[in-house]
């Protein structure tokens, strides 16, 4: 017979052992509760996605700046994705907008973007609208998501985004980009402003300069639409509580940012102000004096039979009839690519160029309607014969469509940049 001091170690030893088979004892959940000051680094992790997740984001333009910020939202799991845009890729797209590939020309923006980020994300949802925000659908699109990103590349659509995003109540996340330059705001969003609070009225339209004109490096809205998607998810996410302001990036200043406060929303604005007037959108091409698009925001300062047309200026040279031809774009375009016998006259310093223009004219015997001038697109061209006659060169004309033109018309091996 065992005793009961043998008993007594055989079972506790046997409770050890199923002890130890079971793992430690679960506390009772009370016990186990304890109050935090913050969040460990991994919850607010798993927090933010969740909110990111249960986040709807409209982005508006899948161009240069639309490209990253498309990318990075739809990487990192924003609920449902909208990607509107009414325009398909061209090759010439494809070194800032680099959502798009080769192999999506001549296809949708929106539909091409929506392939790049189910290429990473299958899951993500994603809703293209292959046309344009306009006065008439934007609100019924916008109601239907959280947050907006302006990266559109026009001053119609700036209006239209803001007093859309302020009748539906949505932040509106706003970039641009120009040559080195870009600039990033979000407005409406903690008694934050309004575009309209800070432009109440629209620049006149030849100040307006166009990324198509003006040129733009990839790498800068690839930039800015980098932030914007940061921002984005910021306001998602509830950590964008920063006062109002205004950011200022120069791919060509150190330090590269810079950031101005903004006052808050304006009592007198139109549209945000404490009593509105604006209650529904307009026709903002009236408003702005463009056209919606930069596509057809050539200037049109001349008539037809002012200009030629990329193949008749051919045709008028093959017949060696005499003529002077004016490159009227930045030198550095002008080192890279020319058409033969085009003399450079940048736009920029065209005025004061008049004296040696009319040398030229004289040395080569050209009249006034032998003058031709050509830019990149065929919208500074048309400046520079308004300035030619100003100057007394009377019958000058300007290639339509420029070397684009000249390109896609006459030579296809002339560069398109
Ligand atoms: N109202 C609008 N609704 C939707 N998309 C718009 C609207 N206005 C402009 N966009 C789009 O915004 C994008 C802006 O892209 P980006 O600034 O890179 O210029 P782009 O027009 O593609 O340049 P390019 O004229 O050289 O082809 C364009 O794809 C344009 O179609
Ligand atoms: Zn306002």
């Amino acid at each position: 017979m065992t005793s009961l001091a043998e008993e007594n170690a055989r079972l506790r030893k046997r409770i050890a052992e199923l002890e130890a088979q079971l793992g430690p004892a679960p506390q009772s959940a009370k016990g186990s509760f304890k109050k935090v000051d913050a969040l460990s680094k991994e919850e607010i992790l798993r927090f933010e996605q969740l909110k990111l997740r249960n986040t709807t984001i409209l982005v508006v333009g899948a161009g240069g700046l639309g490209a990253p910020a498309i990318l990075y939202l739809g990487a990192n799991g924003v609920g449902r994705l909208g990607i509107a845009d009414p325009d398909t890729v061209a090759v010439n797209n494809l070194h800032r907008q680099v959502i798009h590939t080769e192999a999506s020309t001549d296809t949708s923006k929106a539909e091409s973007a929506m392939r790049a980020v189910h290429a990473i994300d299958s899951t993500c949802e994603v809703v293209t609208y292959p046309f344009a925000l306009t006065s008439e659908n934007a609100l019924e699109i916008i109601r239907e998501y959280d947050i907006v990103i302006d990266a559109t590349d026009n001053i119609g659509a700036r209006y239209l985004l803001s007093d859309a995003c302020v009748l539906a109540n949505k932040p509106l996340v706003s970039g641009s980009a120009l040559r080195m330059d870009g600039q990033l705001t979000v407005y409406h969003h903690n008694n934050g402003p309004c575009y309209r609070c800070l432009h109440p009225v629209p620049p006149p339209i030849d100040t307006v300069s166009k990324c198509v004109e003006s040129g733009v490096l990839g790498v800068i809205p690839g930039v800015i639409g980098t932030l914007q998607a940061l921002e984005a998810i910021k306001v998602a996410v509830g950590l964008h509580n920063d006062d109002p302001s205004f950011l200022i990036f120069s791919g060509l200043t150190t330090p590269m940012f810079r950031t101005m406060k903004l006052r808050g929303r304006k009592k007198d604005c139109i549209a945000c102000g404490d009593n509105p007037s604006l209650t529904d959108l307009i026709d903002y091409a009236e408003f702005c004096g463009t056209a919606d698009s930069d596509k057809s925001q050539d200037l049109f300062l001349l008539a037809p039979h002012e200009r030629i047309k990329a193949c008749e200026y051919d045709a008028h040279v093959r017949q060696q009839k005499p003529s002077l031809l004016l490159d009227v774009r930045p030198p550095v375009q002008y080192d890279i690519c020319r058409l033969p016998e085009s003399h450079s006259v940048p736009i920029d310093e065209f005025e004061n160029k008049i004296m040696d223009i009319k040398k030229s004219m004289s040395e080569l015997d050209v009249a006034g309607d032998q003058v031709f001038v050509v830019c990149r697109l065929g919208n500074d061209s048309q400046l520079a014969v308004r300035l030619l006659e100003k100057h007394g060169i009377k019958g000058a004309r300007d290639l339509v469509g420029g070397l684009y033109s000249w390109s896609m018309n006459v030579d296809p091996s002339f560069p398109i940049y």
